[in-house]
């Protein structure tokens, strides 16, 4: 089977300090695979690094069997890579629809003339890129908040509106940076429930950081787990758990 992703041989550091050593590791197709490591592991270096935000000292990231050659997040969109980040980065004065279409403006084919006078593909375009924001709402069981102002909505809801975008145009392999990030209980076992539908009915190879290791052993396949930028532990859930490198990274460390 052909990896959705996979990370060669990755190195990263700013001004001297490693934040990532020589990490490998592969993500199967279909597959939910956590990141999880105490703070500082470079959990967020990892995901810029695929998505382009930063680019690697050294190493490769391979994208449906293909190197993903001179990474922007531009290029990774379209390549299919979709991303959320750890702090809330949704349009807080907008409501949800305006803020999930967001999500699909690198997609349009129509040109300059057109986007202006609101003629020819840029209508044909509009009513499609509203049809699958709808189609993402009723997904994500938000439609009935489209009109909403998102800054407005409880953070569990807003945090779904991010997932939305993140997911309106498709994305083969999603990135999520800790979407539980600041939850109670019970919006993390939604969100959970939503994340697991978008794996299992949209077939969306998810990769996701998360610290609450309950939530992690119930919603992944895979876990990769990071100290100090080195992998030190990289299996299933179960795997993971009984490894003695792990537990000695994580001793003494609150999560
Ligand atoms: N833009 C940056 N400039 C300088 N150093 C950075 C930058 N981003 C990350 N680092 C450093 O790289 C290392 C890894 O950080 P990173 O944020 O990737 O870890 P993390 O595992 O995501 O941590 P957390 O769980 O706290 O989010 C840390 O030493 C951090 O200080």
């Amino acid at each position: 089977m052909t990896a959705a992703l996979v990370v060669q041989d990755v190195s990263l550091s700013f001004q001297g300090v490693r934040a990532l050593t020589s990490l490998s590791f592969a993500v199967e197709q279909g597959e939910i695979c956590a990141l999880i490591g105490p703070n500082g592991a470079g959990k967020s270096s990892l995901l810029n690094v695929i998505n382009g935000v930063y680019r690697a000292d050294s190493g490769d990231i391979i994208v449906d069997d293909r190197p993903f050659l001179y990474p922007t997040p531009a290029r990774a969109a379209r390549i299919g890579i979709g991303r959320t980040f750890q702090n809330n980065a949704l349009f807080r004065r907008m409501s949800v629809i305006d803020n999930v279409l967001t999500g699909l403006t690198r997609q349009g084919k129509a040109s300059f003339l057109e986007l202006a006078l609101r003629i020819g593909r840029y209508s044909a375009e509009q009513r499609v890129e509203r049809a699958q924001a709808e189609d993402i709402l009723a997904f994500l069981d938000i439609s009935a908040h489209r009109d909403a102002i998102v800054g407005q909505l409880p953070y569990g809801l807003q945090k779904r509106v991010e997932l939305a975008r993140a997911l309106v145009a498709l994305p083969k392999l999603l990135l999520l940076d800790e979407p539980m990030a600041g939850m109670n209980k019970n919006e993390k076992a939604e969100l959970s429930q939503f994340i697991a539908d978008v794996n299992r009915q949209l077939g969306t190879t998810i990769v996701l950081i998360e610290h609450d290791i309950g939530v992690v052993m119930g919603l992944s396949h895979h876990v990769v787990v990071l100290d100090y930028g080195r992998k030190v532990g990289d299996g299933t859930p179960e795997e993971v758990r009984r490894n003695p490198d792990v537990i000695a990274a994580y001793l003494g460390t609150k999560h």
